[in-house]
């Protein structure tokens, strides 16, 4: 069943989500989080590098595994999710950067890098709790619309409407990763705890779907609804075509 926390805005939300990782690190300082990027969880890693500056949070036992990787970038290209979480958060806090982990986007061959990413989530004992975001068409990580729920770790084709949505961060549609690797399903139902966060009115429509739809691989984050400890957080505008 999915709990639904209404926050007022993208600030409000941000810092629910944040008090609900904080409090997962102080109850478990060597917590495995498993983290997203995006635009919208931006607000709650400032919030968390916030309160680790103020000494209110340490993250120096903390170890994270990361949704997924585009397929082709280097850890250095400026969208690539390696650099994303370097400059939103792990350079922020006083986290081991060798706890922190993601899918290689260089790795030769696709087939032994989604074997040994997997291997990386199993060796670190599972996830407790894994924050996501949700895309326009109900993806998580990047486990597209489709036929069926991948459930391990595997290289996924983007859809168009994936690849319009991240063009806004590269020059031209043109230089979007064609492909990525994401964590699967499977993956990401064994978290202990899950909090997936929406927040703008460009969300409404998926949030609606999510809430009031059917559980289907043709809106994989719909699946959430059979997990046992996973919380929505959205706002005024992601909630405002629900009832
Ligand atoms: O938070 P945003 O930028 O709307 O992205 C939603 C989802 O899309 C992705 O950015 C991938 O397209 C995910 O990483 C994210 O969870």
């Amino acid at each position: 069943m999915l709990k639904i926390i209404r926050a007022r805005d993208y600030k409000d939300m941000s810092r629910k989500a944040a008090n609900i990782i904080s409090a997962q690190i102080i109850l478990k300082n060597d917590s495995v989080l498993g983290l997203a990027t995006g635009s919208t969880p931006i607000g709650i890693y400032n919030t968390l590098a916030h309160w680790c500056d103020k000494g209110d949070l340490d993250f120096s036992q903390v170890k994270t595994v990361n949704l997924d990787e585009y397929v082709g970038l280097p850890a250095y290209h400026d969208q690539s999710y390696y650099y994303f979480m370097r400059e939103n958060l792990f350079k922020k806090v006083n986290i081991d950067i060798n706890n922190t982990h993601l899918p290689d986007g260089t790795a030769e061959n696709a087939e032994e890098e989604c074997e040994r990413y997997h291997n990386v989530i199993e060796s670190m004992g599972g996830i407790d709790l894994q924050l996501l975001g949700i895309g326009n068409n109900g993806h998580i990580g990047f486990n597209e619309p489709s036929d069926i729920f991948e459930t391990k770790v595997h290289k996924v084709e983007l859809t168009e409407s994936t690849i319009q949505a991240n063009s806004r961060l590269f020059d031209s549609i043109d230089d979007v990763p064609r492909y990525a690797y994401t964590m699967g399903i499977g993956e990401i139902m064994s978290a202990k705890q899950i909090l997936i966060v929406a927040s703008g009115k460009a969300k409404a429509p998926i949030v609606k779907e999510l809430i009031e739809g059917p559980v289907t691989p043709k809106v994989p984050a719909s699946i959430l609804k059979f997990h046992g400890n996973v919380t929505l957080i959205a706002d005024e505008d992601a909630m405002s075509l629900v009832k």
